[in-house]
C-alpha cells in the first residue's frame, strides 16, 4: 500500500537520490572510467535480490531495441501495432513498453497497454524495489548488498517487477546508453532485436566514431533472436554484420518496407519510415511467436492493425505542431547532429506554408559537443526557405522550468554543474556562436524555459496581420518536456 510518506512525489524523490552527481561523473571522465561487462553482471545480481532469475524474463517476450537515433519512435512503434493486434485477438493479453528519456513525466518510461503508468502504481512498485534492495542480500556474490542501482538501472530493473507482476506478456525494451553494457542487456532469450539508425552519441561512453558506436549496438544481438537493422553508413553496417557472425545471429537489413505505400506515417520522412519499417519486422516475428498461425505476406497489403498501429501512433515531442494565438509552436526533441538537421528541415517544410518570423529556442546542457549542432540547425533552416531566410530570433536558455520555482521534479537533474547552469555558461557560448553565424539574427540568452517562452509569444505583437511567429523548440528533451508542460499549462501527460 501507497502510505502518506510513500507517494508519487517521493518515489521520484528518492529516485533523484540515485542520480549521480556531476562531481563523481567528471572524477570517471578524467579517470577514463567506463561501462564494461561488469554493468550487466550487476544487473543480473540486483535482478535475484528483487527476487527474479534472467529466465523470469522470458515470460515477457522481449522485444529488443537499440540505436543511436529512432529507437524510441521505434518501439512505440511495435507497442503501437502490438496493442492494435490485442484489442482484436486479446493476443498479446498485455503490452508493455521501457523507453527512455522522458519527456513529461518520469513514470512515461514505464507504460502498459501503451499508457504510462499510474502515479499510484508507479510509488507501489517503486518502494517494492527499494524494500527487497534494502532487505535481502541475494546475489551479494554479483553485487554488494545494501546497494541500490543508479537512476536509469533502477528504472530498468523496476520494469521488470512492474511487468512480471502485471502480467504483460509482450514486452518492447529501448536501450539507454549503447546495448552490450546497458541495463537492458540483461535479457538473454529476447523475441527479436532491432539496430536503428546509428551515427555519432554518447562519445564519452560509447567511443568516437561510429564502428565503436555501433559494436556497442549490436551487442544487443543474441543467438536464437532474429535480428533486423535497417540501411546503416558503411561503417557501422560492417561492424554490425561482423558482430552478428561472432553471435551466431542471422541479421537482416532491411530496405524501406514496400507495403508503407499509402499508409500515413508521421511525418511523413524518410528516417520515419525506416523506424516504421523496422517496426513491421519486430512486431511480425513477435505475433509469429505468440499467436502461432500469425503471418505476414510479404506481396499483401499490411493487416489492418499494422496500419492503424502505425498511424495512430502517439510518440510526443516529436515533430510536434501546436498552434495558439500569436504563436505556432514546432517541438522537437532531437539532440544528435544529425536528428537536429532532420528537425531543421522538417520545421522549414512547415515553415513553407505559413507566415512569419522565425524563432529559435534552443538548449543542450553538458555536452561542450553541442556547440557543433548548430552550424546544421542554422544553415538547413535557411536553405529551406525559398527567400534564404533564416531565424529572426534565436533564444538560448537553461532547462530549468520554471522562472521562480526552478526544476519541475522530474526533471531535477544532478548531473550537471550547477555553477554552470547558475552562469549559464553554455547558453553564453551558443548565443556567441550563433552570432558568428548569423549576424543579422537578434541572440538571447534567457534562465528558464518558462521566460523563454514568453519571450517569444511576446514577440507575436511585433507581427503583421495573418502572421504568426514560427517558433522552433528543440535541442534537448529536457526543454522540449518542459516546455509542452508549459504550453499545456498542466501534466501534459
Ligand atoms: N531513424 C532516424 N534517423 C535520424 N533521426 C531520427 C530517426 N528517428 C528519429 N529521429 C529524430 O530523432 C528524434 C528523437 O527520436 P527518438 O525518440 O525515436 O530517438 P531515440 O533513439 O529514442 O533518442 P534518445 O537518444 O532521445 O533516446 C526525433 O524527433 C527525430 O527528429
Ligand atoms: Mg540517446
Ligand atoms: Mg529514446
Amino acid at each position: 500500500m501507497v502510505t502518506p510518506s510513500r507517494t508519487y512525489n517521493d518515489a521520484i524523490d528518492a529516485l533523484n537520490s540515485l542520480q549521480t552527481p556531476f562531481a563523481i561523473i567528471e572524477a570517471r571522465r578524467k579517470a577514463g572510467i567506463r561501462p564494461d561487462a561488469t554493468s550487466v553482471q550487476e544487473m543480473r545480481g540486483y535482478l535475484l535480490r528483487i527476487g527474479y532469475s534472467s529466465s523470469d524474463l522470458d515470460r515477457l517476450n522481449i522485444i529488443h531495441v537499440a540505436g543511436t537515433k529512432g529507437k524510441g519512435s521505434t518501439c512505440a512503434f511495435v507497442d503501437s501495432i502490438l496493442s492494435r493486434y490485442s484489442q482484436s485477438t486479446s493476443i498479446p493479453r498485455k503490452v508493455g513498453l521501457f523507453t527512455s528519456p522522458h519527456l513529461i513525466a518520469v513514470r512515461e518510461r514505464i507504460r502498459i497497454g501503451s499508457r504510462p503508468i499510474s502515479e499510484e502504481l508507479f510509488a507501489k512498485y517503486f518502494f517494492q524495489v527499494w524494500d527487497r534492495l534494502e532487505s535481502s542480500d541475494t546475489g551479494k556474490e554479483l553485487v554488494e548488498p545494501g546497494t541500490k542501482p543508479i537512476y536509469a538501472r533502477y528504472l530498468t530493473l523496476m520494469s521488470y517487477h512492474v511487468f512480471l507482476s502485471e502480467g504483460v506478456d509482450a514486452a518492447v525494451y529501448e536501450t539507454g546508453i549503447g546495448g552490450e553494457y546497458d541495463a537492458t542487456n540483461v535479457v538473454e532469450r529476447p523475441v527479436a532485436s532491432g539496430i536503428s539508425t546509428l551515427g555519432i552519441d554518447h562519445v564519452y561512453v560509447l567511443g568516437q566514431t561510429v564502428d565503436k558506436i555501433a559494436w556497442h549496438k549490436g551487442g544487443i544481438m543474441k543467438k536464437g533472436a532474429p535480428a533486423f537493422t535497417i540501411e546503416q553508413v558503411p561503417e557501422a553496417a560492417e561492424v554490425l554484420r561482423a558482430r552478428a557472425e561472432e553471435k551466431g545471429v542471422a541479421l537482416k537489413v532491411l530496405n524501406v518496407d514496400a507495403r508503407l505505400e499509402g499508409v500515413n506515417v508521421r511525418p511523413n520522412a524518410l528516417f520515419q519510415k525506416k523506424n516504421a519499417t523496422l517496426a513491421i519486422a519486430l512486431a511480425e516475428v513477435a505475433l509469429k511467436k505468440l499467436d502461432g498461425g500469425f503471418e505476414l505476406d510479404p506481396k499483401e497489403l499490411l493487416p489492418k492493425e499494422f496500419v492503424e498501429g502505425l498511424e495512430q501512433v502517439v510518440w510526443r515531442g516529436r515533430c510536434e505542431v501546436k498552434e495558439e494565438e500569436g504563436v505556432s509552436w514546432h517541438v522537437d526533441g532531437a539532440h544528435t547532429v544529425d536528428s537536429l538537421k532532420m528537425a531543421a528541415r522538417w520545421f522549414a517544410g512547415e515553415c513553407a506554408e505559413k507566415r512569419g518570423p522565425k524563432v529559435l529556442i534552443f538548449n543542450q546542457q553538458g555536452r561542450a559537443e553541442a556547440v557543433d549542432f548548430l552550424d546544421g540547425l542554422c544553415n538547413t533552416v535557411k536553405k529551406g526557405d525559398p527567400a534564404g531566410k533564416g531565424f529572426e530570433h534565436v533564444i538560448f536558455c537553461t532547462n530549468v522550468t520554471y522562472a521562480e520555482t526552478g526544476y519541475k521534479r522530474d526533471f531535477v537533474n544532478h548531473q550537471y554543474n550547477p555553477k554552470d547552469i547558475e552562469k549559464m555558461t553554455a547558453q553564453k557560448i551558443f548565443a556567441e556562436k550563433w552570432s558568428a553565424l548569423d549576424p543579422a539574427a537578434n541572440v538571447m540568452v534567457i534562465h528558464s524555459i518558462e521566460e523563454a517562452i514568453n519571450k517569444a509569444r511576446s514577440l507575436s505583437k511585433t507581427v503583421q496581420d495573418r502572421e504568426n511567429v514560427q517558433a522552433l523548440i528543440t535541442g534537448s528533451l529536457h526543454l522540449v518536456g518542459g516546455a509542452l508542460g508549459i504550453l499545456e499549462k498542466a501534466d501534459a501527460l
